[in-house]
């Protein structure tokens, strides 16, 4: 696929992700790695062009709302609802249909070290908390593929590793292809997949 701003190319991509794989994407701020994040999650701004599919198995997502893509999201910010609790947070990533949703949590929160703070604010929890609230809601929504923009680049040097690990390991052990866009060579490091350098 390849993505044009004003009628010149802004980036080309041709790249298929394996389940449990992490393709990395670099390149220099401006290089359009937002960009290629926004048109596979199908939030392009009217402003691009694009031509190219993007497929996640057999299905075509271009013919897809949004919505119905079934990518999960991890930003650089945790982006917890503030009006919810931590429960509130991760039960909301739950599939409607899902039954036993109070012990989903509860083993979501066990299974990064958070075990018991269901009914906490989020504005109470620390910095890496919230990282990782945010990987067990995106988890827990149960996506096909998850899509991830500097996801650590506002942690601090030991929680980043930390995260990294954490991150990866999930993502292999759920089996999802994840598309990661960083400017740190130590994040693709960390990913274990291969890596596209933008222009
Ligand atoms: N809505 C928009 N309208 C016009 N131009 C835009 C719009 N959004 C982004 N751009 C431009 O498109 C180019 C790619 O932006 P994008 O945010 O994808 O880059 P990036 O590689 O993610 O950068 P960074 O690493 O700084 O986040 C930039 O030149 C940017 O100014």
């Amino acid at each position: 696929m390849s993505i044009a701003l004003a009628g010149r190319e802004l980036l080309a991509v041709d790249a298929a992700i394996a389940a449990g794989e992490v393709l990395t994407v670099m390149g220099p701020s401006g290089s359009g790695k937002s960009t290629l994040l926004a048109y596979i999650a199908g939030f392009l701004d009217r402003e691009f062009t694009a031509s190219g599919g993007v497929w996640l198995g057999e299905r075509d997502l271009l013919g897809l709302p949004a919505e119905k893509r079934g990518i999960g999201l991890l930003f650089q910010d945790p982006l917890l609802f503030p009006h919810l609790s931590v429960g509130g947070n991760l039960r909301f990533g739950l599939p409607r249909s899902s039954k036993e949703k109070h012990q989903q949590v509860s083993q979501a929160l066990e299974q990064v070290g958070l075990a018991g703070l269901e009914s906490r604010d989020p504005a109470t929890l620390s910095g890496g908390q919230q990282s990782r609230v945010a990987l067990m809601r995106l988890l827990l929504s149960k996506p096909k593929a998850v899509l991830l923009d500097e996801p650590f680049s506002k942690l601090d040097t030991a929680l980043r590793q930390e995260m990294r690990a954490l991150v990866f390991s999930q993502l292999r052990e759920a089996g999802l292809p994840a598309l990661l866009v960083t400017h740190d060579h130590a994040d693709a490091k960390a990913a274990g997949g291969p890596v596209i350098e933008l222009g």
